[in-house]
């Protein structure tokens, strides 16, 4: 079909999409990689703005664009220009701002509900570890009760020498000068026998107490002040007791109120006429969920929801993929009729050249195979290399030499001024290209994030799937930038002060924060101590301003709020400063409110301080890191790339939703050690009879591989490399259906 052709047919399928607008049909939008998704959401919202702006302003409505990053929101923000009619957020935005209103009510129930569910788990767990030798006194009421009196009494003193690296006798002794211990029988040959296993115990019944004290504070009746639950969206776990929540939690929340309160359905239909979702496919079950039940409590209403997406293009794991429809079809008739959606397929790839197209529809094999819009696209290239082995062996330093050869070999066949995108697989080789392997190094031995997880805890754009410590880490590197940058407002460095900190304040902190290049994390961080150290010390000359510019300041880098700073010279034990503070946050993210207790191993005591001091010397290690090569990897996670760039590495998953001219991807069988042979499988899977079928576990694992390549591969416009760095021997003809040219690459060592 000629393009004159293709775009009539493409206007046609633009129209259908007009016509569920006009007659608020919920629809989804089923379309391959570069078929112009995102575009044709934006051009449904730009008709909503033209023919249906009178009806919103009415009705004091607008259109919600919920998208999956914010960088997805920004872009589309930016394509449709200003408009007060048009909410472009992601979920965990639009839903905050939705139930926030409840904070003081329903949701404190929800939050209830689920202290209760932690704090049962939480009696388990202690109930469990009663049961070992050394805990078992404490399995009666009275002398639990007695251990937790001894908590209370200790527990500051506790959290200090645990935080100060404390020796394993020292601590014994420290904890045994009680008058309580007198009276738990057996303390000292038992309990606290193995320091570890009593610090263990100690942090998981000190939980239970915040658990139960955050009940009762709910529950109280005599409350002059409301309790408040708040979604705190600068760190990636829940911290339940502190009333705070994170992501996952919002969502469970606000699925929650949606199935409970009618009224705050009808509030978001009523507010929200059109909700569309971009990347339907990456969108969480509990979402999709909520949006049904908006449909169905909508019935008769003018309200849609509208879906794009692709549902191959689902590379994580708490998408719902293509499982859309069966959570429609599984919606409950609750006598209000079945959810139903209109599904408009747009077969067009608008993107990449005919070579890289026919290479994608093979990828995906299904029902949705692309053509290219213009026929005449037909100057890319693919081409398939593996890697000629024979002579030496890989090891990572020989693998980096041959990775770079081949992008030369592709540089070659380029223009002057063109660009090479190179995706790989391997999370040692990102952070070795892109300069900060020494990171990659040492939170690998620091070992608190699992094998198969760093490529999404350490690489990923998406703040929110960054490991809670390494967000940390992040907040503190993005501090420091954000104090250097002479570009940056005072909204950038305080957040919205509402004018309680003046301008002068403001700018003096921004001046003191502003260090001389401080060599790593851990200078950065003494430096900001300081800083606050002398404001505390001369704190009869702070002006209240200065107080709340710091907290502004802490409460926009780092979301928390450090309200007993300044009070801290008058009970010194009790408080402790920026970089104490700091320190304990980052060992807890990392090792976990309590470490995993197991009754099968018990550490000596010099076991255990070798423990501890290993874990306080990765963290040190981590800190010292010399802050350019920090910054390398904040500017990888951010996507900045400077203009002389001609290479950019990234991993697989973080090229979702871009394009670019020429990519090279850089292939072998495995994905980690524990994903061994992931892409060998998918390919040996290529010759599967259709009637032979996998287990569903294994069908999951080998969609997950092909989504994960098919992705990487239609990101391409114009060229596309591929080297295979195993050998193909056993994949080779299946290979072959995919690609026409299969060559060796010889590596010149
Ligand atoms: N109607 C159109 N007119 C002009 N350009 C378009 C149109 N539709 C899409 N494009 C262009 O085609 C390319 C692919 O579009 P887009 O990024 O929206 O695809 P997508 O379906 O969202 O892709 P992916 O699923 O891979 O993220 C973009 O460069 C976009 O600007």
């Amino acid at each position: 079909m000629s393009l004159k052709e293709n775009l009539s047919e493409e206007q046609q399928l633009q129209q259908r999409i007009f016509t569920a607008i006009d007659n608020f049909d919920s629809f989804i939008i089923q379309a391959g990689a570069g078929a112009g998704k995102t575009y044709t959401l934006i051009e449904s919202i730009k008709y909503i703005l033209h023919y249906k702006i009178d009806e919103l302003d009415k009705h004091n409505q607008k259109i919600m664009c919920i998208t999956y990053t914010n960088v997805a929101a920004n872009e589309i923000r930016q394509r449709l220009g200003e408009t007060q009619y048009v909410q472009v957020s992601t979920i965990h935005e639009m839903l905050w701002q939705q139930i926030k209103m409840y904070r003081r009510s329903e949701l404190t129930v929800l939050h209830l509900k689920k202290l209760k569910q932690e704090l049962e788990n939480i009696e388990s767990e202690i109930k469990t570890q009663t049961d070992c030798v050394n805990l078992s006194t404490l399995k009666t009421k009275e002398n639990l009760e007695l251990f937790s009196t001894f908590i209370e009494e200790k527990k500051e003193e506790f959290f200090t020498l645990d935080r100060n690296k404390i020796k394993a006798d020292k601590f014994r002794n420290q904890m045994m000068q009680s008058d309580l211990v007198e009276r738990i029988p057996e303390f000292e040959e038992k309990i606290i026998k193995s320091v570890d296993t009593f610090k263990k115990f100690f942090k998981l019944v000190s939980r239970q107490i915040s658990f139960k004290k955050a009940i009762d504070k709910l529950e109280s009746k005599n409350n002059d002040k409301k309790i408040q639950i708040d979604y705190d969206s600068l760190s990636n776990s829940d911290r339940l007791p502190a009333m705070k929540f994170s992501h996952d939690t919002l969502l469970e929340y606000s699925l929650a109120l949606a199935e409970k309160y009618k009224l705050f359905q009808k509030k978001l239909i009523d507010q929200y006429p059109y909700i569309f979702i971009d990347e339907y496919q990456d969108t969480h079950e509990s979402v999709i969920k909520l949006m049904a039940g908006l449909q169905q409590y909508s019935k008769g209403q003018r309200w849609l929801v509208g879906y794009f997406g692709d549902s191959q293009q689902n590379i994580y794991d708490s998408g719902i993929g293509n499982q859309i429809l069966n959570i429609y079809q599984n919606i409950p008739d609750n006598g209000l009729g079945q959810v139903k959606l209109q599904e408009i397929v747009k077969p067009f790839n608008r993107r990449s050249e005919q070579q890289i197209i026919e290479l994608i529809n093979k990828i995906r094999n299904d029902k949705l195979h692309q053509k290219s819009l213009d026929p005449d696209k037909t100057n890319g290239e693919v081409n398939f290399y593996y890697l000629d082995t024979e002579g030496y062996s890989r090891d990572t330093s020989t693998d980096n030499l041959i990775i770079k050869q081949f992008i030369e070999k592709f540089a070659q066949c380029l223009g002057d001024n063109e660009k090479i995108d190179c995706l790989l697989l391997l999370n040692r080789y990102v952070a070795s290209m892109s300069g900060f392997e020494q990171i990659y190094s040492a939170i690998q031995k620091a070992n608190f994030i699992l094998w198969d997880e760093i490529n999404t805890k350490l690489f990923a754009r998406e703040l929110d799937k960054l490991h809670p410590a390494v967000l940390r880490l992040y907040q503190l590197v993005t501090a420091y930038n954000n104090c250097i940058n002479p570009h940056k407002t005072l909204y950038d460095l305080f957040g919205d002060t509402q004018s309680e900190v003046t301008f002068a304040v403001a700018l003096k902190l921004a001046q003191l924060f502003r260090c001389k290049h401080p060599n790593n994390l851990h200078e950065f961080i003494q430096h900001i101590d300081n800083v606050l150290n002398d404001l505390c010390v001369d704190q009869n000359n702070v002006v209240l301003s200065e107080q709340e510019a710091v907290r502004f300041w802490l409460k926009k880098n780092f979301g928390f709020n450090f309200q007993n700073l300044f009070n801290r010279n008058k009970n010194k034990t009790q408080n402790i400063g920026f970089k104490d503070y700091m320190y304990g946050l980052v060992y807890e993210e990392m090792y976990g409110k309590i470490e995993k207790f197991n009754p099968d191993v018990e550490l000596t005591d010099e076991q255990a301080d070798e423990e501890i001091n290993r874990r306080h010397q990765d963290i040190e290690e981590i800190l010292n890191i010399d802050l350019n090569i920090w910054q390398q990897w904040v500017a990888f996670i951010n996507n900045e790339h400077n203009k002389e760039q001609t290479v950019t590495y990234h991993t697989y998953h973080g090229t979702k939703g871009e394009e670019y001219d020429n990519v090279a991807i850089i292939m072998e069988h495995n994905f980690g050690k524990n994903n061994k042979n992931k892409f060998k499988n998918y390919f040996a899977s290529l010759s599967l009879e259709p009637e032979q079928t996998y287990k569903e576990e294994e069908t999951r694992k080998l969609e997950n591989s092909r989504n994960l390549f098919y992705t990487a591969c239609s990101r391409a416009r114009k060229k596309l490399w591929i080297l295979y760095l195993d050998d193909i021997k056993d994949i080779e003809d299946n290979l072959k259906k995919l690609f026409t040219s299969i060559k060796p690459f010889k590596y010149q060592g």
